[in-house]
């Protein structure tokens, strides 16, 4: 299928769409299922690309791993990995974040694994060492090579005490999907503490791990010597409802997200309401929409949870060209997240990015040369145009930005998108906007 999409905008939204498992729990969960003796069994699962190249490592690594796509259903049995003989792992080096996660796992197992380099988002130097540190200080040995990290743990795994520098989402994982079965107490400070992550505390728990988490950040793990299978349902992905929310602000439009759930939106749903978008939170799902009127400009700032995420970020952005007056948008996780932005302004939109930490805190970033604080003046109408998607959620918000233009606009690079949208192009058809492919 060609890797362009046409898209005549210009007309809001309107209808219902159904969101299912978070991208950023799911493929998670499935690294999991090597530490268990018994198979897992993962509800909730939606087919994007992530989850398909995650099934492939665990293939790779004599993982069985049975599917219903269409029920959102994994079968995952771990029982022969000790058997499997991997020669094959570049096949899938460079695809997402997720390789370095089965490090854990795989020693455990296996007592040696081979990493290749990560892919997933270009939007920040990305690097690893956090990672690599927490796996030196369970006693692991890390050599690099030229195409990734070969890693063994000579004389086992042992319980250990981190700080983290930053509470890094991937850093939290490593910790937790190594300590479960290290031998001893592992004690981690300042850790992440997102939604996701808690749901794969769940999973863990749910396999036999003793888990306990602090108000601090502070998270402290008890080794097991086994672990067993879990049955779990993912939560839903509140990146893809937040960006749906978005998208029915910018469009003037007014979606249901079904599946969307209120407590990991909490702080999406404060902007949303400053912004002059309105909700209403049912059983099933959540309602968003544009009441008519003004958008308001609002001064927000990306944090690690419980703040405003930055996977929020860029879908909003688009939504706040739209609203009156100067937005000032900080982005504190990533130092380049602002990428995306080039294209809106080819359509019309009036957005400066700064070096400087504008509208709050100083940052992680500020005394460097990133450009990660945002302008955003408004409102202004939207242009169609020819747009290269940059990745996941800018592309998201360049599909946002091409449904709010009037006339065709060209978006080239969708496939970006299918790595964390689950049938992206039915859902837009099914909310009444004239998409297609050629
Ligand atoms: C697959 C997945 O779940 N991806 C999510 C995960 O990414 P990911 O787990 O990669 O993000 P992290 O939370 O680790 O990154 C946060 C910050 O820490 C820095 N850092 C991280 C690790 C490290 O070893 N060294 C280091 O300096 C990063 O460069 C970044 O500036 O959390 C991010 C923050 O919510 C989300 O945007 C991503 O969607
Ligand atoms: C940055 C993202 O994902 P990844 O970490 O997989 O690149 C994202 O989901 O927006």
């Amino acid at each position: 299928m060609s890797d362009l999409l046409y898209v005549n905008g210009g007309n809001p939204l309107k209808g219902t769409i159904t969101v299912r498992g978070a991208k950023n729990f799911v493929s998670k969960a499935m690294v999991a299922s090597v530490l268990g003796e018994t198979p897992s069994e993962l509800r909730n699962v939606p087919q994007i690309r992530d989850v398909n190249v995650v099934t492939g490592l665990l293939e790779l690594h004599g993982v069985r791993v049975d599917s219903d796509p269409v029920a959102g259903t994994l079968r995952l049995d771990p029982r022969d990995v000790e058997s499997a003989h991997v020669a094959d792992i570049d096949a899938h080096a460079g695809s997402s974040r997720i390789p370095i996660l089965f490090c854990g796992p795989l020693l455990h197992r296996l007592g040696e694994a081979f990493i290749p380099d990560l892919g997933g988002c270009h939007i920040g130097d990305r690097p690893i060492n956090y990672h690599l540190d927490i796996l030196r200080q369970f006693g692991a040995v890390v050599d690099k090579r030229e195409q990734g990290i070969h890693i063994r743990a000579p004389r086992g795994l042992h319980g250990t005490k981190v700080e983290l520098p930053y509470p890094s989402v991937g850093a939290t994982e490593q910790l937790l999907l190594t300590a479960v079965r290290a031998d001893g107490v592992t004690e981690l400070s300042n850790a992440a503490i997102e939604p996701e992550i808690m749901d794969l505390i769940a999973v863990l728990q749910k396999m036999g791990a003793v888990i306990s988490v602090d108000t601090d950040r502070v998270i402290r793990v008890e080794g097991v010597d086994r672990l067993v299978g879990f049955r779990h349902t993912a939560l839903a992905d509140r990146i893809e409802a937040a960006s749906w929310a978005s998208a029915a602000l910018a469009t003037a439009g007014d979606v249901y997200v079904k599946g969307a759930t209120q407590p990991e939106m909490m702080t999406f749903l404060n902007t949303f309401r400053k912004v002059g978008g309105e909700f209403e939170v049912d059983d099933e799902g959540i309602r968003f929409y544009h009441p008519g009127g003004d958008l308001n400009a609002i001064v927000l700032e990306t944090d690690v949870h419980p703040g405003f995420m930055t996977d929020w970020q860029q879908p909003l952005v688009v939504a706040l060209t739209q609203a009156k007056g100067l937005s000032i948008v900080h982005e504190t996780v990533y130092e380049n997240r602002f990428g995306f932005t080039d294209a809106l302004r080819g359509m019309g939109a009036t957005i400066q990015v700064y070096k400087e930490c504008l509208g709050g805190r100083p940052c992680r970033f500020g005394q460097r040369n990133f450009h990660h604080s945002a302008v955003i003046s408004g409102p202004t109408p939207l242009a169609a145009a020819e747009i290269e998607v940059p990745d996941l959620r800018g592309g998201f918000s360049h599909l946002i930005a091409a449904l709010t233009a009037k006339g065709t606009s060209t978006v080239r690079g969708i496939s970006l998108i299918d790595r964390g949208y689950e049938h992206f192009q039915e859902k837009l058809s099914a909310l009444g906007a004239e998409v297609g492919r050629d």
